[in-house]
């Protein structure tokens, strides 16, 4: 990652922890509606969401909306790549390495990233092309290599504040595009040959 990339990582990080409690809130409600009205939005399966940190956006107003026939789970950490477990509030969580918490479940109860049929990725900063800058670790780009040689599902879609969006991200080889991100504001949609 470019010296550029960092400092961008690290200015967008500032003013995303910024945002006023007022502010997230409304923008939490206005993204779960978007993230409701997605046209591939699945009616039953698991879907996956995140637990909100360091400023992202939160997708707890889309959790409570979803239908019964949905199951929501969050990501866990699991060697090199993401798995994926259901949540509800009240059950077990641990913190993982950066201190985010993930559900506290057996090894052997873990989801593969490929069993989700959408998957909510937090996001640093993101492009009209719908390409993401993540936290630069690369668990998202690891965990979903899959999807850029295979159409969907699992369903790819970014979520942050409007205010996260740049003119344009480098795209690196290993980059997974998203197939659409939602803000409080907006739905874009992958150009076409992307996807
Ligand atoms: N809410 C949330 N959950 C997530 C992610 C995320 O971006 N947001 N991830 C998306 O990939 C994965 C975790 N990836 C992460 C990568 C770097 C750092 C981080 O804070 N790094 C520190 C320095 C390293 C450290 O503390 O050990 C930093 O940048 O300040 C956190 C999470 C899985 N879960
Ligand atoms: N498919 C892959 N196979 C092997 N390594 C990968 C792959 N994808 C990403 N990486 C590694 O991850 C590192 C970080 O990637 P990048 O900076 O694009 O992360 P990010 O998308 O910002 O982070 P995250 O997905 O964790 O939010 C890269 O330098 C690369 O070494």
């Amino acid at each position: 990652m470019s010296q550029g990339g960092k400092a961008l990582r690290r200015s967008i990080r500032e003013l995303r922890r910024a945002t006023p409690a007022s502010e997230r809130i409304a923008a939490a409600e206005r993204l779960a509606e978007r993230l409701m009205a997605l046209p591939f939005a699945p009616r039953d399966g698991h879907v996956a969401g995140y637990w909100a940190v360091d400023g992202e956006i939160g997708l707890h107003a889309w959790q409570l909306r979803l239908p019964s026939t949905l199951t929501y789970c969050l990501p866990v950490l699991h060697g090199d790549v993401l798995r994926f477990a259901p949540w509800r509030p009240g059950d077990a969580l641990v913190s993982n390495r950066y201190g985010i918490p993930e559900p506290d479940v057996a090894i052997d109860n873990l989801l593969a990233a490929d069993d989700m049929a959408l998957v909510v990725a937090p996001l640093v900063a993101f492009d009209a092309r719908c390409r993401r800058l993540g936290m630069g670790a690369g668990w998202y780009d690891r965990s979903f290599a899959f999807r850029r040689g295979r159409a969907a599902p699992p369903w790819l879609v970014g979520a942050a504040f409007a205010s996260q969006q740049v003119d344009a991200i480098a795209a690196e080889p290993w980059d997974v595009p998203m197939d659409a991100v939602c803000t409080e504001l907006d739905t874009l949609a992958a150009p076409q040959e992307s996807r």
